[in-house]
């Protein structure tokens, strides 16, 4: 996806040019036309109208010219990859399927864009979930799903930490390798290391004992607590625990505390005893267990390969689709009205916007349910990031210089501070066709707030972005690779408004984060929501921000979707029971 990370001014010239040369792979996606409905008038009443679901097919009818009219099973809106693999996993169970994505392509802050030669990566490079082996590997299941591989380059180092003190860990692709060289670090906590870790293991482990499906669906549940109890008790225990606690009940050093706080953060955003443990495990081992693996030609391909196979099954991609908001009938959601007027109409309405976006905007002027309340009492709205991807001079990398890297040079306190930490990828290490020949790609990131970059002119915001940026390459200079300024050769700054702006995101922000100190993911609301018929995928959902993380809410989501179309098993009477008794856990977080 292009994230237009220049100077937004400009930003609307440069995506008309990008918009055709993007038109040739959208088709090439198989992007679908869309002629059955008609262009509505403009100036709609937002309201919520009450129609029956007759009235809703004879309109669908009518705005068709009288034609074939068109009820999907499921609208899916956005296309990141939450959305793309609920699309997915439910198109593969016979569901016809509609995605609206705003965007001229897939994949939302997993997307790319293309610069001099230069394919970028729009969000973070370390994918995990991207193996081929356990159960846990959920990129390569949804793209395998719809008859779809990609073929991927192993990191040998998930990250390469710069720490206060001098502090360097490099967490190696082989566990034995990683704890061999932190106890070498910190010889007196060896015991309290393989501890805090081995609980991790135990943790992914039951989860990768388990087939993941909606945890939100009694049938599949018991099923589960049936056939592996001990896993699930497991992982109920740990439900409602955080990282943190755990580790201080083995570890006792400040500074390898700390160490685990960069280790959360760098998924989290947050510190260790704000992190789910369950969260935590599963990053800290999966590293290990399938190992962080890039796919060849970079990351937007995930989202290319899952739209082309969502196509090959028969549902449909619209691109440029702004949705302004969701239709109600009845307290129903049964379809979504389109920024241009159209209409489009489905069984059940899936919304990859945060639950801020959801139910702020495209729910405008409806009674916030409850159970949003409650997930805004527990949750806000983590900062956005400022971007900066460079192209450089090859020759500014030392030999063996790591894929990924995470700097904070003089003062733990300033991890969770805004550009306090520096984040660093260069996957051209790993893709050396991501770039011309004798460049590599830097991309830098830091966390930022919306409400730094706004109320500036054009030419103050222009200006804050170039200052901003030179301090962070500056940084960078100085910490890891000298005469870096010298030898950029090509250079885009994004801000938090870059974010908000292209992908739709209030304030820009990362996704959610706990207000205070969370009961682990017991806060976490699920798929579905207090409007029937509207679900919600993506990292406002169980359990949380990643790409793997929100494969799994697209898996979870599409399970209960399919299950309450028709598609799967279902109990009306252990629905109601379940789902009251989740929705009851919740209000204790
Ligand atoms: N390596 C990594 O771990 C990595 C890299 C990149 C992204 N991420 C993660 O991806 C997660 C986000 O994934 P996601 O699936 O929840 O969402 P997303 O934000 O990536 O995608 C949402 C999509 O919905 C579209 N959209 C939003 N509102 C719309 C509307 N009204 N009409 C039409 N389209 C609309 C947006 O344009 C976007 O394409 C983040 O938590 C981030 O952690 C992680
Ligand atoms: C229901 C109840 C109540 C109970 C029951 C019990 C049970 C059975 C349970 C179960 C559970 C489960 C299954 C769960 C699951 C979970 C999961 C899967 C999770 C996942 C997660 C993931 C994650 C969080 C991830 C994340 C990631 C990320 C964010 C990443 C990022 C990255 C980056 C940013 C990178 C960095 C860079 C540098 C350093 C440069």
């Amino acid at each position: 996806m292009n994230l237009c990370l220049h100077n937004p001014v400009t930003c609307a010239d440069r995506s008309s040019s990008l918009f055709s040369a993007l038109k040739t792979s959208n088709n090439k996606l198989g992007t679908s036309k869309f002629g059955f409905l008609k262009n509505r008038k403009k100036n709609h009443v937002v309201a919520v109208r009450s129609v029956s679901s007759t009235a809703v097919e004879e309109r669908t009818k009518r705005e068709s010219g009288g034609g074939e009219s068109k009820v999907y099973d499921a609208i899916v809106i956005g296309s990141g990859i939450g959305g793309l693999v609920a699309a997915t996993q439910l198109a593969v169970k016979e569901a016809k399927v509609l995605v609206l994505e705003k965007y001229l392509i897939p994949g939302g802050s997993s997307g790319y864009y293309e610069r001099d030669g230069y394919t970028f990566d729009v969000g973070s490079s370390v994918m995990f979930g991207f193996s081929d082996k356990g159960k846990l590997n959920l990129i390569t299941q949804a793209l395998k799903a719809v008859g779809r591989e990609m073929e991927v380059i192993p990191d040998p180092t998930t990250v390469h930490f710069h720490l206060p003190n001098d502090l360097s860990v490099q967490v190696h692709r082989e566990y034995d390798e990683f704890v061999n060289e932190l106890i070498s670090k910190f010889p007196h906590e060896k015991e309290g290391i393989l501890g805090f870790y081995g609980v991790c293991w135990k943790i992914f482990n039951s989860l990768n004992s388990l087939e993941l499906k909606s945890l939100e669906e009694p049938i599949y549940l018991f099923g589960q607590f049936f056939q592996k109890p001990l896993e699930c008790l497991t992982l109920a225990y740990y439900l409602p625990q955080n990282a943190g606690d755990i580790a201080r009940k083995y570890i006792k050093d400040p500074q390898l505390l700390s160490f685990i706080d960069a280790e959360c953060f760098i998924v989290s955003t947050v510190n260790a005893l704000q992190t789910p443990m369950i969260n935590a495990s599963m990053v800290l081992c999966d590293r290990h267990y399938g190992g962080i693996n890039y796919p060849v030609g970079g990351v937007g391909g995930i989202a290319r390969s899952l739209a082309g196979g969502l196509v090959d099954q028969g549902s449909e991609i619209l691109y440029k689709a702004n949705v302004k908001s969701i239709i109600l009938d009845d307290g129903k959601a049964v379809g979504v009205r389109l920024a241009d007027g159209r209409e489009f109409f489905a069984k059940t309405i899936i919304s990859n916007a945060t639950r801020w976006d959801t139910f702020g905007k495209l729910l405008k002027g409806e009674k916030l349910p409850k159970e949003e309340e409650n997930f805004q009492k527990v949750y806000v709205k983590a900062p956005s990031f400022l971007s900066i991807h460079m192209g450089v001079k090859a020759e500014v990398l030392p030999p063996d210089t790591d894929c990924h890297h995470f700097v904070l040079e003089d003062d733990w306190k300033n991890l969770e501070e805004p550009y306090g930490s520096i984040f660093l990828s260069i996957p051209t290490i790993l893709d050396p066709s991501l770039a011309p020949d004798g460049r590599h790609i830097l991309h830098i990131f830091t966390t930022s707030s919306i409400e730094d970059w706004e109320g500036l002119t054009p030419k103050e915001y222009e200006a804050k972005k170039e200052e901003v940026a030179a301090g962070i390459i500056q940084r960078l200079e100085k910490k890891l690779f000298p005469g870096l300024s010298s030898s950029i050769t090509f250079k885009e700054v994004g801000t938090p408004r870059t974010h908000r702006r292209y992908l739709a995101r209030d304030k820009g922000t990362y996704g959610p984060m706990p207000r205070g100190t969370p009961k682990g993911l017991l806060g976490m609301p699920f798929n579905t929501t207090a409007i029937d018929g509207l679900y919600c995928v993506g990292d406002s959902c169980f359990p949380g921000q990643g790409v793997i993380a929100v494969a799994f809410s697209g898996v979870m989501c599409a399970h209960r979707v399919a299950a309450d179309i028709g598609l799967e098993r279902k109990s009306k009477v252990l629905d109601a029971g379940l789902l009251g008794l989740l929705g009851w856990l919740r209000t204790l977080a």
